[in-house]
């Protein structure tokens, strides 16, 4: 039997890349030299400009793509160890999931049990449990007989969601989860991730919201093409760390301090959610 999740989590690290390259067989070269750790029971930002490499990250750390150089270790282990072991879950961009697949709800919920099942595939009751469980969590049980084609995109990413769940991934990561959601949609996701933290989980998420990352995010990774920083989002979510990492494609709007009456307030948008900037600065100058 399994022992409890917090204590299998508990001494061994969560997500560790050192020196990690990337190249494409066309010889373009991804990632390089980028190195980080997350520890378990902790939700990480993943932010970049398009083609910073989010995403070819993901495939290192699922084993799509290999490193050429460097290491990935998923809490302590080998990425080909630790996927066989189904330790990561993944949620996908929704463009990377064909919605006219005719599949329920219910069945893509069921694929996170594959790893779980044996060759034959057949669902065990604690395969249906798990499915079951997975979906009211996500608030989608009422759902579970619909198409997914037919589900609207925050449905549809709680529906990935419950699949990882199903897993029961110790590391999960989720590629942009609130691009095409609602606002409530987005604080349900928010609060679930909240709730999988405090489980002892280890969670990636890639977002452009960068309004929403100080919120729910212990620490984040700035990518582009290579590590920029990473650590506590206290320390590492700076105006000059977001600058470095985002250049000319970060939006700086400072809004007139006379029209408001309450001081400057800076915002610096990736374009989604922006980040005010006002409390980082009203502590840089205490
Ligand atoms: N299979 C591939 N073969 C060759 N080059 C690739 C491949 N996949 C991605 N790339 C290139 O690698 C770079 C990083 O792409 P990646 O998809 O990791 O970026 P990303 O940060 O996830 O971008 P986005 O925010 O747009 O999703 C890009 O220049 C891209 O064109």
């Amino acid at each position: 039997m399994n022992a409890p999740l917090h204590a299998r989590t508990r001494l061994a690290d969560g997500i560790s890349v050192a020196n990690a390259t990337v190249t494409y067989r066309n010889g373009h070269t991804a990632l390089r030299d980028a190195s980080f750790q997350i520890p378990t029971g902790t939700i990480t930002a993943l932010v970049g400009v398009n083609g910073s490499g989010k995403s070819t990250l993901f495939k290192a750390i699922m084993g799509f793509v290999r490193v050429s150089r460097g290491e990935i270790t998923i809490l302590g282990q080998p990425v080909e160890k630790a996927l066989k072991q189904n330790l990561v879950a993944y949620v996908p961009q929704s463009e990377d999931v064909d919605w006219n697949f005719p599949v329920l709800v219910e069945d893509v919920v069921m694929m996170g049990r594959y790893g779980h099942m044996n060759f034959m595939r057949i669902a065990s009751a604690r395969d249906h449990a798990a499915v079951d469980k997975a979906l009211e969590r996500v608030g989608m049980s009422a759902m579970r007989k619909r198409q997914i084609g037919e589900l609207s995109g925050g449905q549809r990413k709680r529906v990935f969601l419950a699949r990882a769940l199903a897993q029961d991934g110790r590391v999960i990561l989720l590629d942009e989860p609130f691009t095409g959601v609602d606002v409530q949609t987005e604080g349900a996701i928010i609060e679930l991730l909240r709730g999988l933290r405090d489980e002892g989980r280890v969670m990636l998420v890639s977002t452009h919201n960068l309004g929403s990352v100080p919120e729910f995010c212990d620490r984040a990774v700035l990518l582009n093409r290579t590590v920029l920083a990473y650590g506590p989002t206290r320390e590492t979510f700076t105006r000059a760390n977001l600058e470095k990492t985002f250049g000319g494609v970060l939006r700086h709007v400072v809004l007139d301090p006379a029209a408001g009456g309450g001081g400057t307030i800076d915002i610096l948008s990736d374009d989604e959610s922006p980040l005010l900037a006002q409390a980082e600065s009203a502590e840089a100058q205490r």
